[in-house]
């Protein structure tokens, strides 16, 4: 891990030289969700080759900026578009952007993704408020955490049974009963695979015997490193197709469904996103 606490620090002073706002919320931005970031007000975007340290973003469909502004009167930091795993960065360049949010002085994280559902109750289009994840990367020893720790970031061996905090999701789940979306708001258990490819339905009915309800490749090594620093974090997941557990069933999953759907959902995650972060500045 070449991406020391100065490191970070750099790529932090980088944007604070640049930007006048001081936004205590970051957000990331799944697949085909970059509308969030689009919609700010009084925009500053940094594409992120112009920022030091930072990796390219490569996948289709990511634009890869950090982006400043207002989203409804509150100063945010956005991330359009991510790092991912499959795109062959280690887990840690993967959540580097994490500590440069808490270095640039953020507290709090919203982290969104795209997801497979599993849970069967799940329709496409839905949203998943995450309540915990399985770690399955982690589970062989695959963590951005690894090597040595930098206890200026936090501890060598953080807690992570309150990853996501219940106050920000009992939020999430008042937001959704005003906005009248109750029906397809869900809570549930994400997990994050390698990928690049979906997953077998023997994999998926493992999945589901441990208790996932939504399946994806991003946000839990960026979770755990928010943690790690300890950022607050909400986290939801747009349920952009449902798994395929039956081997009779012969949809698949693909990248394009999954873009569709985060295009046609843009207004709605807007809204629910815009209201949650005015409800943190209360
Ligand atoms: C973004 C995304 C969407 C899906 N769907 C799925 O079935 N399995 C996944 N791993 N992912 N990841």
């Amino acid at each position: 891990n070449t991406y020391t606490f100065e490191t970070a620090q750099e790529s932090a002073q980088y944007l604070l030289d640049r930007v006048k706002i001081r936004p205590k919320i970051g957000i990331i931005c799944g697949s085909g969700m970059g509308s969030i970031a689009e919609s700010l007000v009084d925009k500053q975007c940094f594409p992120y080759e112009e920022i030091p340290h930072f990796p390219a973003s490569t996948v289709k469909g990511h634009t890869g900026q950090m982006v400043f502004g207002y989203l409804q009167g509150v100063p945010v930091m956005c991330m359009q578009g991510r790092f991912h795993y499959y795109e062959g960065y280690p887990l840690w360049k993967c959540a580097m952007p994490v500590r440069v949010m808490k270095l640039v002085g953020v507290t709090h994280l919203i982290a969104t993704n795209a997801a497979g559902g599993l849970n069967p109750t799940y329709q496409v289009g839905d949203i998943m408020i995450v309540k915990d994840h399985v770690n399955m990367m982690g589970f062989a020893g695959n963590n951005p955490l690894q090597g040595p720790n930098d206890d200026r970031f936090g501890p060598r061996f953080p807690p992570m049974n309150k990853a996501y905090n219940t106050v920000l999701m009992e939020i999430g789940r008042q937001v959704a009963q005003e906005m009248g979306i109750d029906d397809i708001v869900h809570k549930g258990v994400y997990t994050c695979l390698g990928g690049p490819n979906f997953e077998t339905v023997a994999e998926l009915k493992m999945l589901r015997m441990v208790g996932v309800d939504a399946v994806g490749m991003s946000t839990v090594h960026e979770v755990i490193t928010a943690r790690h620093c300890d950022l607050t974090v909400f986290a939801f997941s747009l349920i952009t197709n449902l798994c395929v557990t039956e081997y009779e069933d012969h949809g698949e999953a693909n990248h394009e469904e999954v873009m569709d759907v985060g295009k046609a959902r843009q207004p709605l995650l807007q809204e629910f996103v815009s209201r949650i972060v005015i409800r943190l500045t209360d």
